[in-house]
């Protein structure tokens, strides 16, 4: 469960969220809008990346200002650009970064990670410099790091933004499997068939928060007005 109370954000005189108080308990999430209303910030919010200038956000009970690291390894976040995230040259060791920092030693990483790399198709990237993967292959790359420390809950900001049409659906089978709760920000509406929630974002304030038909009807509404 994520509680959000009375947060608002601003940065200097700029008001990026109104006041907004809700709670997010379903196991998916959707979270949708215009650029620049806000989803972003919003999403960054839940895993304390940027913590609201008032307000608080608690996830399982643990504040994001007062707990940050507890937080960060409940909260899997994953990134719109995986340049942001991919922090080793070689893909194995990129995979191995996260679960080495969660105490995985020898055969048990190397098992880990080989886990990882199979179900996200990378095997044969193994020992490949990182950066000579494609968008795509290092948005996935991304998600696998994320996903081998099997965090309590996922939040994903625009993950199929650079990915073909077979690996968008890769994704989405992924997402659709996973046990963790899943919030996931995206301009892809596709991805939140069979989504519990999804909220829609206008000018920093949430308008509808509703089924996945509902909220999509009130958007494309919106973007028509
Ligand atoms: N650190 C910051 N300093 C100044 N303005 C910011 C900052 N962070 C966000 N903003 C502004 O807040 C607004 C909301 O940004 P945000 O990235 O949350 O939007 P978004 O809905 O995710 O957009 P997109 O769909 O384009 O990714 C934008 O106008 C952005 O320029």
């Amino acid at each position: 469960m994520i509680e959000i109370e009375a947060i608002r954000h601003r940065v200097e005189t700029n008001t990026i969220l109104h006041e907004l108080s809700l709670n997010l308990g379903e196991g998916r999430i959707g979270i949708i809008g215009a650029n620049g209303s806000g989803k972003s910030t919003f999403a960054r919010l839940l895993n304390g990346l940027i913590l609201p200038s008032a307000g608080r956000v608690r996830v399982h009970g643990h504040d994001t200002r007062a707990a940050g690291d507890v937080v960060r390894a409940l909260v899997g976040f994953v990134f719109q650009n995986p340049d942001h995230q991919i922090v080793y040259p070689i893909v194995e060791e990129d995979v191995g970064f996260g679960l080495r920092n969660a105490g995985l030693r020898g055969d048990a990483l190397s098992c880990a990670v080989t886990e990882a790399l199979e179900s996200f198709g990378l095997t044969e990237k193994r020992n490949q410099p990182a950066h000579l993967l494609s968008g795509g292959e290092k948005q996935l790359l991304a998600l696998a790091g994320i996903l081998a420390l099997a965090p309590r809950v996922v939040v994903l900001d625009e993950p199929t933004a650079l990915l073909d049409l077979r690996n968008r659906r890769k994704i989405a089978r992924i997402l659709a499997d996973l046990p963790q709760q899943v919030v996931l920000v995206t301009h892809d509406l596709d991805m939140l068939d069979g989504f519990d929630r999804v909220l829609v974002f206008d000018s920093g304030r949430i308008v509808a928060d509703d089924t996945p038909a509902r909220a999509i009807a009130h958007y494309i509404r919106l973007m028509e007005a």
